[in-house]
Parts: structure tokens; C-alpha cells; sequence
């Protein structure tokens, strides 16, 4: 579909095969992200992961991303703090202030904004007094990462860290180190910190409230996937990751979920950085190209009874989110592809097989499983409208 909003030039692909070309075939070209005042203003403007320019110093960057902060070594060095968080409901210091930060800068990133559409009219956000929003909390961002990252300094230097160290501490140590073949900025350490609470914070507690709201719509997913857990860690205190590889029903659970209610739905726009033909049509340059996985996570082509949520349907099935199989994309796929996957298919595995394991659960009085409101809020990771209330009732087969 081809729409121009404003001066923009937008397509929205709802296909695999218009999907696969644009994230596999013509990677390169689309590997670009369209420029947005806010994410300029408030991503330090080229110093960040999610919403920067295709380029050398982006590509040097997503490197130190995906090999020393978010690769599968660093996920398995984080494993006690996961388990110590998730298991024993140890959640780190984390300002409220800083949350809801987060929360309005993701706000104004997921908004279509009128200065956006008009690139020429320079004075659009400067009257409309949407630069002055952005700067207001652009100030408020910046004071509470210094003190964040002050923090850390300090701690560090008395000696701390060790087993408390977070993402901060080690963004700091790459940058003290100069290990890597790019020197870490202080504006880049910011700009990674706050991404990631925006695109990997958010999108995993989105992901686990759908999967426990579909589970309590369907007694017969809820009672297989909490039997697995219970016999899998019979006997045990607390559901660690040791075993997590055995939970296979719970993959599927985690699996339809995700296909039925990606956390990013347009997955992150891209652009276009060339003249190039998709599917028989030519794209111009500095099209914004947005993908609508949502769309093809349902699309009756690729998927029996689409809109059933059903497990069972990737129990024989090769598909996968890992970025091959185009009909199933939650996690985006090539160049852009979420670098965060292997944390937050662990934190959310984790997360879920404690829930189920600990607790039984039950709608609030007078709710009936099959009315369960599953209308979609608005904003960067789209999450249910209506907040899951449920009635947590203690497994008493868990040894003390
Ligand atoms: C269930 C949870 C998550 C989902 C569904 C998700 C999904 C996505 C998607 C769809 C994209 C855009 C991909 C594209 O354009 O092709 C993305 C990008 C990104 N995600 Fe995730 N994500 C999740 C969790 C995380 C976590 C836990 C982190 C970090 C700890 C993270 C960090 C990022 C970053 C930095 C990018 C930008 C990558 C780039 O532009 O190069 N995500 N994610």
C-alpha cells in the first residue's frame, strides 16, 4: 500500500513476500531508519541503536551491541540477576521517575507527528510548541541519566560492582577499557541506556501480559503449560533457568502469542536509501517503509484459523521468529534486526514459568474468561487497553 502523508512517501507492507523483500533481498537499501524530530532530540541525534541513520558509526555501534552487551555470552553472564529478580520478585532500584520518563519519551516516539510529514517547514515544531515539549524533556531525561551514570561512577570507584553490575556498568567498562574498535561516547552510553528501556523493557511486559491473558482465556493452554512447568521443577524451590530449555509447550505458548500480538505490530519504520523495485513496484529514495507484522501474523495465506490462538500450531512446524520466516517477524528481521531477542525470549520464558509454577490463577470476581477485553492500547510497544486483573492463588506443592 503506498500513501503520501504530507511530503512523506510511506508503504505499508503486509505481506511475507513484500516483507522478505524488503528485510532480505533489498536489506541494504531498507536498513535505514526516517528521520523524526523527536527520536533526534531525545536519542542524542546519531548516537543511538533504534532510531539512527544507516551508517559506519551505527554499524560500529549495533557491533559492541550485539557482541558485548546484548550477545548470548553477556545474556548468560546476566543470568543470576535475572533469576534473582524474577525468582524472588527482587526488582533493582529503579527510580519512578525515571519510568515514567521512559514512558512519555515512548509516547511522543510512537505518535504520527504533522512536523514529521512537513520536513521543509522548519518552524512547524517551533509553533506548534512541540520542540519545547521535546527540549523540556530532553532536560528531564538528561538530569536523571547523569545522575544514573553518576552514580555508577561512584560505585565503582569505592570498588563496588561485581555481582551488582548492570548494563551501565558495562557500557562504562567498554568505554574505560577501549577494547573496542570504537570509542563509547557518553552520549552513546545514554542513548543505549534509555533505548533499551524503551525498546526492550516495555515490548517484554507487553509480551508477557498477552501471553497471560490469552492463557486465561483458554483454561486448556493455561492447565497444559502450567502442568509442564510443575513437572519439569517438581520438587524445587524456585524456577531457575537450568531447565528452561525443557519447557517445549510453553516455546509454542510464547510462539502464538507473539505471532498473535507482536509488541511492535509496525515493528521500527525503515527508509529507503535508493531507488529499488519490491514486488514489481518501484520505491523512490527516502520512502518510510513500515511493516505491519501484525497483519501477516494473521494473514489467512499463511495460517490456519489465523485469528484461533492455538499452540499447537508450531508443535510440528520449522517456523520461527529468529528473521528467516517472513510470515512470522515479531522480532523484525536482517541488518535491523532486534538485537535484544535472546534477553527477552529469556526473560519472558523465565518470567511466565514462575508465574505458572508458584501460582493458580483466577479472573476477578464476576469476569467470564471469554469476555476478557483484548482491545489494543496505543503507543511504541502496543500493549492490552485495559489492565489484566488477576486473582493469584499460592501452589501449596512448592517446598519451602
Ligand atoms: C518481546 C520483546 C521484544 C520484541 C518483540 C522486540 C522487537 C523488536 C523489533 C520488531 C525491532 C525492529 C526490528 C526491525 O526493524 O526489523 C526491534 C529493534 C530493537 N530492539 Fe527489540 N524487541 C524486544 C525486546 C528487546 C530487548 C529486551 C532489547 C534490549 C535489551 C531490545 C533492543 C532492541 C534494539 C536496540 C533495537 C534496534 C535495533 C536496530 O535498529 O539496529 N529489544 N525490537
Amino acid at each position: 500500500m503506498h500513501l503520501r502523508l504530507g511530503e512523506v512517501p510511506h508503504v505499508v507492507v503486509s505481506s511475507s513476500r513484500a516483507a522478505r523483500e524488503v528485510m532480505k533481498t533489498h536489506d541494504a537499501v531498507f536498513a535505514s531508519r526516517p528521520s523524526l524530530l523527536a527520536a533526534e532530540m531525545m536519542t542524542y541525534a546519531g548516537s543511538d541503536l533504534v532510531f539512527t541513520r544507516y551508517g559506519e558509526s551505527y554499524k560500529r555501534l549495533r557491533k559492541i551491541c550485539v557482541v558485548e552487551v546484548l550477545g548470548a555470552g553477556r545474556v548468560r553472564y546476566f543470568r543470576p540477576v535475572r533469576e534473582e529478580e524474577t525468582v524472588l520478585g527482587k526488582a533493582r532500584e529503579l527510580d519512578d521517575g525515571f519510568l515514567r520518563m521512559v514512558e512519555s519519551v515512548s509516547e511522543v516516539m510512537a505518535g504520527f507527528k504533522v512536523s514529521d510529514l512537513f520536513p521543509s517547514l522548519k518552524f512547524l515544531p517551533a509553533v506548534t510548541g512541540y520542540k519545547a515539549q521535546l527540549r523540556r524533556m530532553r532536560r528531564e531525561m538528561e538530569s536523571m541519566l547523569d545522575g544514573i551514570i553518576d552514580e555508577h561512577k561512584e560505585r565503582r570507584a569505592e570498588g563496588g560492582g561485581g555481582n551488582e553490575e548492570d548494563l551501565v556498568d558495562v557500557l562504562l567498562n567498554l568505554q574505560a577499557s577501549g577494547s573496542t574498535d570504537f570509542s563509547l561516547t557518553m552520549d552513546n552510553i545514554k542513548a543505549v541506556t534509555v533505548e533499551v528501556f524503551i525498546a526492550g523493557v516495555e515490548t517484554s511486559a507487553t509480551a508477557i501480559d498477552w501471553t497471560m491473558a490469552e492463557m486465561m482465556k483458554d483454561e486448556r493452554v493455561l492447565r497444559k503449560a502450567q502442568e509442564e512447568v510443575r513437572q519439569v521443577y517438581r520438587g524445587k524451590t524456585n524456577v531457575d533457568e537450568s531447565s528452561l530449555h525443557e519447557l517445549k509447550y510453553l516455546d509454542l505458548v510464547i510462539k502464538e502469542s507473539l505471532r498473535l500480538h507482536p509488541p511492535l505490530p509496525l515493528l521500527f519504520p525503515r527508509e529507503s536509501q535508493a531507488k529499488v523495485e519490491v514486488c514489481g513496484y518501484e520505491i523512490p529514495a527516502k520512502t518510510k517503509v513500515i511493516v505491519n507484522c501484525w497483519a501477516i501474523g494473521r494473514d489467512p495465506q499463511y495460517w490456519i484459523e489465523p485469528t484461533k490462538f492455538y499452540p499447537e500450531r508450531f508443535a510440528d512446524s520449522t517456523i520461527d521468529y529468529k528473521g528467516n520466516n517472513f510470515e512470522f517477524i515479531p522480532f523484525g528481521a536482517g541488518r535491523r534486526m532486534c538485537p535484544g531477542m535472546l534477553y527477552a525470549t529469556a526473560v519472558v520464558k523465565l518470567t511466565l514459568a514462575n508465574l505458572l509454577y508458584h501460582f493458580d490463577w483466577k479472573l476477578v470476581d464476576g469476569m467470564d474468561a471469554e469476555n476478557l477485553d483484548m482491545t489494543e492500547a496505543f503507543g511504541v510497544a502496543v500493549g492490552r487497553k485495559c489492565s489484566l486483573c488477576l486473582i493469584p492463588i499460592a501452589y501449596d506443592d512448592v517446598p519451602i
